[in-house]
């Protein structure tokens, strides 16, 4: 795309970015001759950096030690956990993070003599007879924009229960800057933030209460997968389950009560909403610009970041399948490049259909890629699977491990993996030469035999699993 340069007119540029989570990863050198308006309405930097995948995991990481020396006796060592210091908790996290967000802010705003960035929310106001876009912020600033790339994320999705209730509640947000510990914490979900947060504050000393609506906490994980954390959960936290949450009131001295339909009340000190997470895509205005939103309320995109609607693009929790950074970055490499070439080149690159792993970092950890089992049958594939448990291998002995396992599930027909998924220590770490099978066309029998496997290292239990399954086997 040829640049309009650097003019006066401000107002005027090539391109508009909305968000500056995976939205700023992309404007680099090759933008330089570009004229860009960055908007942010919230933290410089977005989800992941400020209020989810880093700090959660900082966070993580400190309940990590502090589960660790519970469990230290059964390795014939004493030891105990005699304070929580969450304040220096706290402080550890965002000292290091909040730097980073100003550090970044800085740069865009002072450093990138292309860039303007506007520190305000933005909604799309029509088009230009000449197919430019229009956009607005709340602060009254009037841009016109060839291109516009959508990154502007998602948001904690509150039932109106709770919203109506007029209690006052915790999300991702703020539950990770409480001025204290709370005594008891009770969660309203029972997905990913819900297990994450429940390992965290239930490590750190916090009794914690889940509520959940389906059945089985991480419901959208494989059966086996979800059944053994749901038995893991309920040993150690308070866990009702097929809930339906019915009235949440406060009582005096900050006592939360949350009703559930079946009469219970589950009452603590501090109340954390992890119900979902909602696109954006609803609060920039696109039918402005003549587009639809998806039926799940997402901007729709085609294969490689198009809107429909020219010149506009989208990326990450706004418009994709997957609410995970992984994918956000990646679609923002694609959209960085695309936009590049223009809206109608022959030559864009697409997103693809890589497999897409995740993971939960909870307690044990969860990693994921690929079907579940029951997907698997429904696609109608016939399949093999084979389950093995972290105690069968040496590095799980050592740990004396008792509930982790690696589920492998092959197509029997390709001899290739179509979904890996494991609970127990470092299990994303142990996950990794599963995505580069799958994602590479591995089949199953020379990813087990054709490459040496480490001994005696965790890997070894998807070795094990890899060779469980009913294939045909190489000689050696
Ligand atoms: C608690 C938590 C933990 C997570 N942990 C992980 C993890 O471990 N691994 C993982 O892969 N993923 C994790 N995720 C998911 C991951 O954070 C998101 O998938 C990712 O951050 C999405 O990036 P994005 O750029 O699409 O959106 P965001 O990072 O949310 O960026 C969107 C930005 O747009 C801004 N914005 C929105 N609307 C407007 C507007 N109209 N005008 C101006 N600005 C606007 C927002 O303020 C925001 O800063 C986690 C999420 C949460 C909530
Ligand atoms: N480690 C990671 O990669 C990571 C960590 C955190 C979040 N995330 C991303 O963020 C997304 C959002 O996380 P999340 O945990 O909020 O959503 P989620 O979709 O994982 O889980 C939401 C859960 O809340 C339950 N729920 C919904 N409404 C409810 C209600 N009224 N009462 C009780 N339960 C209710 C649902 O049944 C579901 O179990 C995730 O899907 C994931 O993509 C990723």
């Amino acid at each position: 795309m040829t640049g309009s340069g650097p003019t006066s007119d401000d107002t005027v540029v090539d391109v508009a970015v909305i968000g500056t989570g995976s939205g700023n990863t992309f404007i680099d050198d090759r933008y330089a001759d570009l004229r860009v308006a960055m908007f942010e309405k919230g933290v410089f930097g977005g989800t992941c950096l400020n209020v989810g995948c880093i700090p959660t995991k900082m966070f993580v990481y400190a309940a990590e030690v502090a589960e660790t020396i519970r469990e230290s006796e059964r390795y014939g060592i004493d030891a105990s956990v005699n304070k929580v210091r969450w304040r220096d908790i706290v402080n550890r996290v965002f000292g290091r993070i909040d730097p980073i967000t100003a550090g970044g802010e800085d740069y865009r705003a002072h450093r990138s003599p292309n860039v303007t960035l506007y520190r305000s929310e933005v909604r799309f106001v029509g088009s230009t007879d000449d197919g430019y876009h229009r956009l607005r912020t709340e602060s009254g600033d009037e841009i016109t924009a060839k291109q516009v790339v959508i990154a502007a994320g998602s948001r904690p999705v509150i039932p109106d229960v709770i919203a109506r209730s007029g209690v006052p509640f915790h999300t991702n947000d703020d539950v990770m800057r409480l001025a204290e510990l709370p005594e008891h914490l009770i969660i309203v979900g029972g997905g990913y933030i819900a297990a994450e947060f429940a390992h965290v504050f239930g490590s750190l000393g916090s009794e914690v209460s889940i509520i959940g609506r389906s059945g089985r906490l991480l419901r959208t994980q494989d059966e086996t997968i979800s059944d053994r954390f749901t038995e893991i959960a309920r040993d150690r936290f308070d866990v009702h389950l097929d809930a339906q949450v019915t009235q949440v009131s406060q009582r005096d001295e900050g006592v939360i009560a949350v009703s559930l339909a079946d009469g219970t009340e589950v009452t603590g000190d501090a109340l954390l909403v992890a119900a979902g997470r909602i696109s954006n895509a609803d609060t920039l205005d696109l039918s402005t610009i003549g587009v639809e939103l998806d039926d799940r309320g997402r901007v729709p995109v085609d294969g490689y970041g198009r809107v429909p609607s020219s010149n506009v693009w989208a990326l990450g929790d706004v418009s994709s399948d997957h609410q995970l950074k992984h994918v956000a970055n990646y679609e923002a490499r694609v959209v960085g490049a695309n936009v590049l070439r223009g809206w109608d080149a022959d030559d864009l690159v697409a997103f693809g259909d890589r497999p897409v792993p995740s993971a939960v970092f909870t307690h044990p950890q969860i990693a994921s890629v690929g079907l579940t089992e029951s997907a698997a049958h429904d696609a109608g594939l016939d399949i093999t699977v084979k389950v093995q448990d972290y105690g069968d291998v040496a590095y799980g002995w050592a740990m004396e491990d008792t509930t982790g396992l690696c589920k492998v599930i092959a197509d029997r027909r390709s001899g290739r993996l179509v979904g890996v998924h494991v609970i127990g220590p470092q299990a994303p770490t142990v996950i990794q030469p599963a995505i580069q099978a799958m994602t590479f066309g591995l089949p199953a029998e020379e990813m087990a035999r054709g490459q040496y496997w480490i001994h005696p290292a965790m890997p070894e239990v998807l070795e094990n699993a890899l060779l469980g399954l009913d294939l045909p086997k190489p000689e050696v």
